[in-house]
C-alpha cells in the first residue's frame, strides 16, 4: 500500500489554482496554510506518522523536487504515511538539502514517528514560497516549498482515498 501511494505521490500532475477541476471546497484542503497535521487533527481522535523511507539521497534520486531546490551532493528525503485512528490518509515526501540541515534545522533528519508539521509549526521562522495543487489516479494531492530561516525544503503529499478532505466532495474517489 505505501509503495503504491508514494509511486502515484511521484507521478502527480500539477495544476493552476484556476484550474475548473479544482473546486472551492476543495481548494479550501489543498491551499491550507496551516498545518495539515492539525487539520486532521480536528477529523481523527490520534494522527500518527510512520515513516517508509528516510536517509541522505543524491539529486538524482529527487528529479522531480531538484527544479525548486539548489543543486548540492545531498539531500534528506523523508517518506511517510499520516493516518488518522490508525487509517491511511496521506502519503507525504519531504525533500531537504543537506545545507537547509545546518544549525537547529538538524531536527528535520531526526523526526522518526513525529509530524513534520509539529516541528515546521513551531518555528518562529517558517515561510512558505508556493503551494501547488495536483492530482495521480482520481487522488489530489500539492507540494510546497517551505524555508526554515531562509532555508529550502520541499513538501510533496498526496490525500489518500480514506482522508477527511474527500468527505467534503461531491463523489468520493472508489476505493
Ligand atoms: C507538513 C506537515 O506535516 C505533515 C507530516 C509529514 C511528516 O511527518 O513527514 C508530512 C506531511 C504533512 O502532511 C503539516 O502538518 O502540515
Amino acid at each position: 500500500m505505501s509503495d503504491n501511494a508514494l509511486s502515484l505521490l511521484r507521478a502527480i500532475a500539477w495544476l493552476p489554482t484556476s484550474s475548473p477541476a479544482l473546486s472551492a471546497p476543495l481548494l479550501d484542503w489543498l491551499l491550507e496554510e496551516d498545518s495539515m497535521t492539525k487539520r486532521f487533527e480536528r477529523h481523527c481522535q490520534k494522527v500518527t506518522v510512520e515513516p517508509q523511507f528516510e536517509g541522505f539521497v543524491s539529486a538524482d534520486a529527487i528529479a522531480e523536487e531538484l527544479p525548486f531546490l539548489p543543486l548540492e551532493p545531498r539531500y534528506w528525503l523523508r517518506e511517510i504515511i499520516l493516518s488518522g485512528d490508525g487509517v491511511p490518509w496521506l502519503a507525504g515526501r519531504t525533500v531537504v538539502p543537506a545545507s537547509t540541515l545546518d544549525g537547529p534545522e538538524m531536527m528535520l533528519s531526526q523526526l522518526g514517528t513525529r509530524p513534520l508539521g509539529r516541528y515546521l509549526f513551531s518555528s518562529s521562522t517558517l515561510t512558505r514560497d508556493f503551494i501547488d495543487p495536483g492530482v495521480a489516479a482520481a487522488l489530489w494531492g500539492r507540494r510546497s516549498r517551505l524555508r526554515l530561516s531562509g532555508k529550502p525544503l520541499l513538501l510533496t503529499e498526496l490525500f489518500l482515498p480514506a482522508a477527511p478532505l474527500y468527505q467534503s466532495l461531491p463523489g468520493e474517489p472508489s476505493e
